[in-house]
């Protein structure tokens, strides 16, 4: 069966955990983000607020859109009028580039 929907291909690319001072310096670059959990959970996350469940929701089918495409998936916590998302790289139990490019892509659907 053919598909319209692209999936990254991770299979041919290394990741590696990124280290804490390169951690420190991605976060300085985008708006709204944080560190969360700890060891092999550690992750950055950021709170994304909104009117209602109709303006939540489609923000998290977007998210879900995106995650599916760049076959990186974050943990979201969706609430009335919020979305927790957290993002970390299982395979390199850290935080690798791959969350930070994600963090920018979720962040440009409300730009
Ligand atoms: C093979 C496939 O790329 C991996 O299992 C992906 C799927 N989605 C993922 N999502 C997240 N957040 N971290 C991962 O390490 C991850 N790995």
């Amino acid at each position: 069966m053919t598909t319209m929907l692209k999936k990254k291909d991770w299979s041919a690319l290394t990741r590696r955990a990124l280290t804490a001072t390169e951690t420190v310096a991605n976060l300085a670059k985008i708006e709204g983000w944080s560190l969360a959990g700890d060891g092999a959970q550690v992750a950055i996350e950021k709170t994304f607020h909104f009117a209602n469940y109709y303006e939540t929701i489609s923000f998290v089918n977007a998210v879900a859109f995106v995650a599916n495409a760049q076959d990186h998936h974050p943990d979201l916590s969706v609430h009335y009028n919020r979305c927790v998302v957290r993002l970390n790289t299982h395979d390199v139990q850290g935080i690798s580039a791959t969350d930070f490019d994600c963090a920018s892509r979720f962040d440009a659907l409300l730009a």
